[in-house]
């Protein structure tokens, strides 16, 4: 027997971004052939979408993990990664999604809906596409962002328009299995039905659903039986049709207390989809009651007696026998008729190509704020520090000088000098902890200036071309005169000079990735 499973967590892990790469053109007699580095492929996202072809989350109840593929790297030569391929989910028809925190995320009716499970990562930058007047040729590249990783739980809410509730062994599954070319499990114990079972009806040009699920009993509600668990797949059903058990020997049982006892027991279940998903509570739901079992004489007996006691609650009473097929006709074309007046008051929901979650609607903003854990400490939030943190390569002090402009641009410095935030302070952006070393001393207005007139530029400890000039001419000078030992001002004074295009503030490359 296949194994029927309506609800499943699963943990949806979209890829990463591929890395931007660092490299510069080589070709022969061209000596600085410029960055060309390429953009690392943006990572796949993980979409579920409702395929009328699948009926369980069977699938999901085996591999609870899925993955999206990550994106390529950038490579040399101005080769872009390629980007990684999303991995769609096929999920049933009434599929509800909700979050960790068990809230209803999205509610999937419909072929073709889709919901965007978890965001692939951007790819990074690769220094071709950051290079910019102020830096030509830059030596670092983005790295790609994460992926999103998301754990969800799916829960499969059956969409069938008449929904059987009943005591065990009432003949629920029987008459499914007449009305329909459904074959549920049917047999004299309670509990045969341990899984919910769809069957379609055909009358005359009508078509509609009917959904089979386990019985209930009293206490249902509290746990008993195998409790309200199935109570979910009634949510959508248009019509409750009670089946009643006319034949039963059960001291204590007659048809209005077993309608009596279930409706408590209905009354007592909260649905989980609230009427912004166009549901009304199941209370409000049309009522038939089927009066089984009336091939028995003394049942047939009894379903007249109760007949007109039911029908003064205002609800449609059928008397029927499963096995003789008694009373069948005439319940399939009421109930087709119940179903048709529904979906006329209620057209079928159009399918929603995407379900957008909320996201934050500005990222241009930032906040500062004194961290509560760190005296004289920052923490700075906002969407684009926090990716522009995980992009940077911190074991490069040109990312890190990149990310430095960026912040300064965006005015976070600005505001940290507002703040009070002094030269050393600790700032926490994102994961990263730093010590502040502002580009500006804090309290200074530098405005922004032509090129080379900026303020860093003038590092007493810069060594400039007239310096190093000096020094060839007297490594030369050594070096002819006595044919070794040159001065030592050289490879460690060179790499401080190296750096001096850090940190240019005149950056007129404004990209946002
Ligand atoms: N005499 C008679 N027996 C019936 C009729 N309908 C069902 N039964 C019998 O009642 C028993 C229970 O039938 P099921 O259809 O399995 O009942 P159910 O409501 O699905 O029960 P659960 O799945 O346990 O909740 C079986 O032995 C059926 O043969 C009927 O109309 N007449
Ligand atoms: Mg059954």
């Amino acid at each position: 027997m296949s194994r029927f499973v309506d609800r499943v967590t699963i943990h949806a892990t979209a890829g990463n971004g591929g890395h931007g790469c660092s490299s510069v053109h080589r070709e022969k007699f061209k000596p600085l052939g410029g960055p060309d580095g390429g953009n690392g492929g943006n990572g796949g996202s993980v979409t579920l979408v409702v395929d009328p072809q699948v009926h369980t989350l069977l699938d999901f109840h085996f591999r609870p993990h899925a993955s999206a593929q990550n994106g390529r790297p950038g490579a040399g030569s101005n080769r872009d990664g390629a980007d990684g391929d999303d991995l769609i989910l096929p999920v049933p028809d009434g599929t509800v999604v909700l979050d960790a925190n068990g809230k209803i995320v999205a509610d999937m009716v419909g072929a073709g809906t889709t919901y965007a499970a978890a965001a692939g990562g951007r790819g990074g930058l690769g220094n071709a596409s950051l290079a910019s007047r102020a830096r030509k040729a830059p030596g670092f590249a983005l790295l790609g962002e994460e992926g999103e990783v998301n754990e969800l739980v799916l829960e499969l809410k059956s969409v069938a328009d008449v929904g059987l509730v009943g005591f065990p062994s009432a003949g629920k599954s029987s008459l499914v299995s007449v009305l329909s070319a459904a074959k549920p499990k049917i047999a004299d114990y309670p509990f045969t039905t341990l899984v919910p079972n769809l069957g379609v009806v055909t009358a005359g040009s009508d078509i509609f659903t009917i959904a089979d699920v386990p019985g209930l009993i009293p206490g249902a509600s509290a746990g008993k039986g195998l409790g309200l668990e199935f109570l979910r797949h009634l949510e959508r059903c248009a019509v409750l049709a009670h089946v009643v058990d006319c034949a039963t020997l059960d001291p204590g049982r007659d048809p209005l207390s077993d309608i009596d006892a279930l409706e408590a027991e209905l009354a007592a279940y909260t649905p989980a989809l609230s009427s912004d998903h166009g549901l009304t509570d199941l209370a409000d739901r049309p009522r038939v009651v089927i009066l089984n079992k009336i091939d028995v004489p003394d049942a047939a007996d009894l379903a007249e007696l109760v007949t007109a006691e039911v029908a003064e609650r205002g609800w449609p009473v059928y008397a029927i026998s499963a096995v003789s097929h008694a009373g069948l006709t005439e319940l399939t074309y009421a109930l087709a008729e119940l179903v048709r007046r529904h979906r006329t008051e209620n057209p079928p929901p159009v399918p929603r190509r995407a379900v957008i979650r909320p996201k934050a609607v500005d990222d241009t903003g930032f906040t500062v704020v004194p961290d509560p854990a760190t005296p004289g400490g920052f923490i700075v939030r906002g969407t684009r520090p926090e990716r522009w943190i995980k992009q940077t390569q911190f074991d490069n002090d040109e990312a890190v000088g990149y990310l430095a402009d960026r912040l300064s641009r965006l005015g976070v410095e600005a505001e940290l000098t507002k703040q009070g935030a002094v030269a050393g302070a600790p700032v926490t952006i994102g994961d990263v902890s730093f010590d502040w070393d502002p580009q500006v001393p804090s309290g200074e207005d530098v405005p922004i200036q032509g090129r080379g007139s900026d303020v860093r530029l003038d590092r007493p400890d810069r060594i400039g071309a007239a310096d190093r000039k000096v020094a060839r001419k007297a490594r030369r000078h050594h070096a002819d005169d006595f044919g070794s030992a040159p001065v030592d001002l050289g490879a460690e004074a060179f790499a401080d000079a190296g750096m001096s295009d850090d940190g240019l503030s005149d950056d007129l490359h404004d990209d946002d990735r």
